[in-house]
């Protein structure tokens, strides 16, 4: 067989390929002693009898029936087709996300596949490492990582709608990327969306993005932990479905970050992967990818993860520090990272179990660190926001303790995109942060329009031209 052959073997395989032998359920998050409780994931429930966060497990047994090989090359023969829902990053993923929704109830902009961007001036001239790479999640669909959890959880409300589930809406509380991403998602499937923001705690771009996607958008004088407990309530009074992180069915699609980035090394799992951590989710989402890909033979290890926090709301940090024994909640402060701005995660449990799980690291970031971190990789060519500064900056720290090794091949998770956060990058650059001393900003020359003022400030500005200077 010619390898065009081969592809074409297992495209058709794919397509034809009987996913209703494959099964998922609720069970409730309980690792350490597993609880005879399961609910279908047709189900609007968000906890367990006693309290307990959901997880989605998937039926293993079925899954391993195929081998590595098997999942590798069906995960492979997807990339870069058209064939719904497929192309898309998550739902390429299917088997092990969703396996029993119907194609057509799916809702998708093909997210996911993201880049794996190879930070290499960054690396190499900052932190003396020659093998560190940027996971770009916001080069999605809304800008942030979200898009990946929220395609499963629409689909997932789309498919409840059409066997008649009493569902008026999909709901969430957001610090900006949640609500961009349900109401874009809702917005394609025609469902009502209703937001809670707190008021001016978010950016003007993330603002905009469910105003336009024609959501309900209530501004809140609260702050995100605020939102989260409103939803909560409104939640249990109306058939409003959550699309929080609570909700576990995100979990599923934000996951496939992992498995892509597994892919993006020809399945093999780097020796680290650094993600900023607010409401939890996504860490504990990356380490269920990462397990999956080892269970299920596509690779033979699993990172150490390193949960990165702004300093001014550090609750998992602080319970790191106290060696795992005491969680407190914490009033979040502001800071520049405002998607994390999070005092009381939802997701704690699922966090501490990934981070024990992969010998895992937290560390914390202070506002001018954050700011700087996220400068600096800007001016090697990226365009960060605060948040991959948070993880960038923890990166750092890392590599100074020497806990990182110059040669460990590392990932750090851009969790969205820098064009939503330009309001505190002007302020940077224009230095108008009095609490901060902008060691990188590069603010615009104003210069007279003629030839003598410009080729002074070139002169000035450009290293070449004064070595040039000095030698006539
Ligand atoms: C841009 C961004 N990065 C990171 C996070 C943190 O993710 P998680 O809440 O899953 O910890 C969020 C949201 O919380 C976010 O919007
Ligand atoms: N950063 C998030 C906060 C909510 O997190 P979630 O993952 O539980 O939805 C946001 O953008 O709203």
């Amino acid at each position: 067989m010619t390898s065009e052959n081969v592809d074409n073997e297992v495209l058709k395989l794919s397509l034809s390929h009987p996913s209703a032998t494959f099964s998922a359920k609720y069970v409730p998050f309980s690792p350490h002693e597993p609880m005879n409780e399961s609910y279908s994931l047709d189900e609007i429930i968000y906890r367990s009898k006693d309290g307990k966060l959901l997880d989605v497990q998937h039926d293993m047994d079925a899954l391993k029936k195929f081998d590595g090989k098997y999942w590798k090359d069906l995960f492979d023969s997807r990339l870069g087709k058209n064939t719904w829902p497929y192309g898309s990053g998550v739902w390429s993923k299917k088997e092990w996300v969703l396996p029993e929704i119907d194609n057509e109830d799916v809702v998708s902009a093909f997210e996911g596949n993201t880049n794996l961007f190879w930070a290499e001036r960054f690396g190499k001239e900052i932190l003396g490492m020659n093998d560190l790479w940027v996971k770009q999640c916001g080069i999605s669909h809304t800008g942030s990582f979200k898009d990946l959890g929220m395609t499963v959880l629409v689909s997932q409300a789309n498919r409840m709608r059409k066997l008649k589930k009493n569902l008026i809406g999909v709901g969430c509380a957001s610090t900006g990327d949640t609500s961009a991403a349900l109401s874009a998602y809702c917005a394609a499937a025609g469902i009502p969306a209703i937001i809670f923001l707190p008021a001016n705690k978010i950016s003007i771009a993330q603002l905009v993005q469910p105003i336009a996607n024609g959501a309900i958008v209530l501004s809140l004088d609260t702050d995100f932990d605020g939102c989260m407990r409103l939803i909560r309530e409104v939640t249990e009074c109306l058939p409003i479905y959550l699309a929080n992180s609570l909700n576990s069915l995100r979990l599923e699609g934000q996951k496939t970050a992992a498995i892509e980035i597994c892919q993006q090394f020809d399945w093999k799992a780097p020796d680290w992967v650094i993600v900023p951590g607010g409401n939890l989710g996504n860490v504990y989402a990356l380490y269920k990818g990462f397990l999956m890909c080892r269970e299920l033979g596509l690779t033979d290890s699993i990172p150490r993860l390193v949960c990165a926090q702004a300093a001014n709301a550090n609750p998992l940090y602080l319970y790191y520090k106290s060696g795992w024994n005491e969680f407190l909640p914490v009033k979040a402060s502001p800071t520049f990272a405002s998607a994390i701005q999070i005092g009381d995660p939802v997701s704690i449990e699922r966090a501490v179990y990934a981070l024990r799980n992969s010998d895992g690291i937290v560390e914390e970031a202070t506002e001018e660190e954050l700011m700087d971190a996220s400068a600096q990789a800007d001016l090697t060519g990226m365009f960060t926001r605060p948040h991959t500064g948070v993880a960038l900056s923890a990166l750092k720290k890392l590599r100074q303790r020497g806990v990182i090794a110059s040669t460990d091949r590392t990932v750090v998770v851009s969790t969205a995109n820098g064009l939503k956060f330009t309001q505190s990058k002007i302020a940077y650059h224009s230095k108008e942060l009095p609490e901060l001393q902008c060691k990188f900003a590069n603010s615009p020359v104003e210069v007279k329009a003629d030839l003598e003022s410009v080729m002074d400030v070139l002169k000035s500005r450009l290293p070449s031209l004064q070595k040039k200077n000095s030698a006539s």
